[in-house]
């Protein structure tokens, strides 16, 4: 029985294989050409249309890899720009039955075997996905399967005493923002995929890597429940959930900020880092669209942005609402590094990522774009409330009455421990 299907499978396999391959669709590298001409990504020369010209390929981890020269004149960014149509294009299917003879040679012979040859007969293959980069010469990675849909975080992740925090696993990397180098982040995402999560798995990051060090500023805007676990937090300087009370203490981080700054400059060093000054402030602001018409605090927002890298005082800047006015176009140029879960369309992908293809990221809570100097696709790790408890437990201290209540009011002292004459 289970020979006689696999045969009829097989045979069946063979003579689509045979079809798509008379046809010449089931070669990448043809459609991807055909792909760039239809969609006009080309240029003109001589009076002729041009395009990319396939150099090589070769096998990679999960897919192939096409290696193409671009014709002068065209832009590899007008291609990156075009992600999306290539996957999708990709991704077209010619007709309801579509496998290729190496599906055949990956079935196994286990208790599965039925599920295995059903889902090949409806046609649910995984989603061809793409990665383009671009050093001289267009490379487009051509993957078979998405990237994994979820993974869990774990202690494992964790670099004791460093600033640089997991965020993120592409096919072959683990990658991890290391705000000592890059500072600032922003996080922009529709709601429901992911932001509260990374900000969360941040700020757990943060204090069980540097627990002496890490001084934590948390305005959140989105009614208090993401951050209100970290409230008594030893790190935790300051924590509000009113616009009014974020004004508040962003003007006074403001001031700490410039005093701290100008300390460590008047003792000779150019930075936090070259003064061996170990304390880091983290600002982290959940749902900055909610303080986008106060100017004051907007005017303090771009002020950090700006000159908080040198005094050690870090942004993390999440919004559901990328617009000119949530991220003014100030505190985006001093905030390269951006984490963009999928977003409503291209001109929200722009404004928060500069760049469009948020929109068209799987919806898939966790997927997003991490754009450092390169543009990686990421799937960020998931920690559950549970885990989060479990990290941080050694870290809450009781607070008296008093003391918890004036938690919401910024504090002058304290969160600043920069004493440049202990060193
Ligand atoms: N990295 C992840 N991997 C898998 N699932 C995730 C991940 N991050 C979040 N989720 C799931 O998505 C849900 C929504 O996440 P989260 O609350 O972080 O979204 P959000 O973008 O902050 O939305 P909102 O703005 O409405 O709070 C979570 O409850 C969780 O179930």
């Amino acid at each position: 029985m289970i020979f006689e299907i696999f045969t009829t499978t097989l045979m069946g396999g063979l003579a689509g294989y045979s079809f798509i391959k008379k046809s010449g669709i089931s070669n990448d590298a043809d459609k991807i050409q055909r792909i760039f001409k239809n969609a006009g990504m080309t240029i003109r020369e001589d009076g002729q249309v041009k395009t990319i010209r396939l150099q090589r390929k070769r096998k990679i981890e999960g897919g192939t890899e096409y290696i193409y020269q671009l014709p002068l004149g065209m832009s590899s960014q007008e291609i990156i720009d075009k992600q999306h149509v290539l996957e999708d294009g990709l991704n077209i299917k010619d007709k309801i039955f579509q496998f290729q003879l190496s599906d055949l040679f990956q079935i196994k012979f286990d208790k599965t075997l039925i599920k295995q040859i059903k889902s090949l007969s409806t046609g649910k293959k995984s989603k061809k996905e793409i990665e383009i980069e671009f050093d001289g010469m267009l490379k487009i990675k051509v993957f078979n399967k998405g990237l994994q849909e979820r993974y869990d975080w774990s202690e494992d992740y964790l670099k004791r005493d460093s600033w640089s925090v997991s965020i993120g696993k592409t096919r072959s990397n683990i990658i991890r923002h290391d705000f000592d180098e890059h500072k600032h982040l922003i996080i922009a995402g529709a709601t429901g995929y992911g932001k509260s999560a990374l900000l969360k798995l941040i700020v757990t990051s943060l204090v069980c890597q540097q627990p002496e060090h890490t001084n934590l500023h948390l305005v959140d805007l989105k009614g208090g429940s993401a951050f209100q676990r970290f409230k008594n937090l030893k790190q935790t300087r300051n924590f509000t959930r009113e616009p009014e009370g974020a004004k508040e203490i962003l003007k006074d981080i403001q001031q700490q900020m410039e005093e701290a700054y100008k300390e460590i400059v008047d003792a000779g060093y150019e930075d936090i880092k070259e003064s061996g000054i170990k304390d880091r402030h983290f600002i982290i602001i959940d749902e900055a669209a909610d303080i986008a018409d106060d100017a004051v605090a907007m005017e303090v927002v771009t002020d950090i942005a700006r000159k908080g890298r040198g005094a050690g005082y870090y942004l993390i800047y999440g919004t559901q609402y990328p617009s000119s006015q949530s991220i003014p176009q100030q505190t985006k140029r001093n905030i390269p590094v951006r984490l963009c879960f999928v977003l409503d369309d291209a001109t929200a992908s722009n404004t928060a990522l500069g760049q469009t293809g948020a929109e068209s990221l799987p919806m898939i809570p966790g997927r997003g774009i991490y754009k450092n100097v390169k543009t990686q696709i990421v799937q960020t790790p998931f920690i559950s409330n549970k885990e989060i408890k479990k990290q941080i437990a050694p870290f809450i201290t009781i607070r008296p009455r008093e003391e918890e209540d004036s938690i919401e009011k910024p504090k002058t002292s304290g969160g600043n421990t920069f004493k440049l004459e202990e060193m």
